[in-house]
């Protein structure tokens, strides 16, 4: 066989496996729609339901395994609170239950009616072992979602780039030390004040540095970097109101900044010094959105210098923060960066008022996981 045929022949079963894998996915999303669509469970569902979770309470595991051959549903929450299995067995800290309904892929990110996840219930209950259980697992789905999506593609990047788009083409205002958009909800809020100081602390820790800061907002971050006195203070910004905002402050004629206005994807590319200091915090962006700009990073950052980002991450709950910043140590690793999470209590988000006029509360935790990532040492 020619080269080409082989390349030819290897080519065709690539694409028979794609397309086996495709419909694969496929019917599974037509099995759980569907499971979807039935509403209610039966009597018999019921019965089987309440004895399984009664079971799992037990630590009663060969009986667990018995109601779940006979058709009991894994993820039965027809309890008050909505709970499944995997929330009572993680309340209760039965390690080996944890595991067995893991194994038998009881999704990890459940919740229950008051929003609460498995994970949370062993973390309030002190089970330690069985929490590092869950965030592993939460860790290894979450990227093997991401290679999935790798291999049959991800419509996800268009959606990203038309939601920070919409957020772009919306007016803005400034009301009361917080930063809003057209549905109330806070682009960037006053209380971030100590989180954005220690930012500015770990990534210019001396006077005349090279700095660069993403996503204006408040101003916050800029103005604790101005006290550095840095010799060349970047600052990308995309929105035109903040734009507008900045200069009226005359943050064009302070000594050392480049005001860079444009969208980041359009503006890092255009950038020819190296920093010593790099923050990025935008809004309207996803998760997918702050891996590609980790990726732009090694070509920014001088070979000592510090990268920082504004660490949202699951912040309405503990338990996937800590996934999703064990996944982005995970990205930055592969990218030749390390990241160090230093913790800092942060109490501001609590207090009387702050989130008067706000649609949407987007941080309820009480530490906050300051990234530091430098160049991974050969
Ligand atoms: C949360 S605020 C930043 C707050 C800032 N760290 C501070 O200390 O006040 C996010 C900012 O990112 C800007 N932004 C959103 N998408 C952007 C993009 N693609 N490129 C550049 N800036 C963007 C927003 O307009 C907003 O000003």
């Amino acid at each position: 066989m020619s080269a080409v045929q082989e390349q030819e022949t290897k080519k065709q079963k690539l694409e028979q496996e794609q397309e086996a894998a495709q419909e694969t996915v496929q019917e599974t999303v037509e099995e759980i729609e569907q499971e979807e669509e039935e509403e209610g469970y039966t009597e018999e569902d019921l019965k089987l339901g309440h004895e399984l979770i009664a079971a799992v309470i037990a630590n009663d595991l060969e009986k667990a395994k018995a109601l779940l051959e006979q058709d009991a549903d894994l993820c039965f929450n027809g309890d008050d609170l909505g709970r499944t299995p995997l929330h009572h067995a993680a309340e209760h800290g039965h390690l080996d239950m944890v595991n067995w309904l893991i194994s038998e892929k009881h999704p990890y990110n459940l919740t229950d009616k008051n929003e609460v996840t498995a994970g949370e219930l062993a973390l309030k209950n002190n089970h330690e072992q069985v929490y590092k259980v869950l965030v592993d697992h939460g860790v290894r789905i979450e990227l093997l979602i991401r290679a999935m999506k790798k291999v049959f593609g991800d419509e996800g990047d268009d959606e990203n780039a038309i939601a920070n788009e919409a957020y772009l083409s919306q007016k803005l205002h400034y009301d009361d030390n917080k930063l809003m958009d057209e549905n109330n909800d806070a682009v960037m809020m006053g209380w971030e004040g100590p989180l954005m100081v220690e930012h500015a602390k770990v990534m210019c820790p001396k006077e005349g540095l090279n700095v660069i800061n993403v996503g204006f907002g408040l101003g916050l971050i800029d103005s604790e970097l101005q006290k550095y006195k840095p010799k060349n203070h970047y600052i990308i910004e995309a929105h035109p109101d903040v734009y507008a905002h900045m200069l009226e402050l005359g943050w064009d004629k302070k000594e050392g900044v480049k005001i860079l206005f444009g969208r980041w994807q359009d503006m890092v590319p255009t950038i020819d010094i190296q920093f010593d200091g790099v923050f990025f915090d935008t809004y309207g962006e996803f998760y997918d959105d702050l891996k590609a700009f980790h990726e732009c990073v090694p070509k920014m950052l001088h070979e000592n210098g510090v990268y920082t980002w504004f660490n949202g991450l699951g912040a309405t709950n503990q338990f996937f923060q800590d996934i999703y910043c064990e996944v982005s140590e995970i990205d930055l690793r592969e990218i030749g960066l390390s990241t160090e999470y230093i913790e800092m209590p942060i109490s501001t988000w609590a207090e009387q008022g702050v989130w008067d006029g706000v649609r949407q509360k987007y941080w309820v935790l009480d530490t906050y996981k300051l990234p530091i990532c430098k160049f991974l040492k050969q």
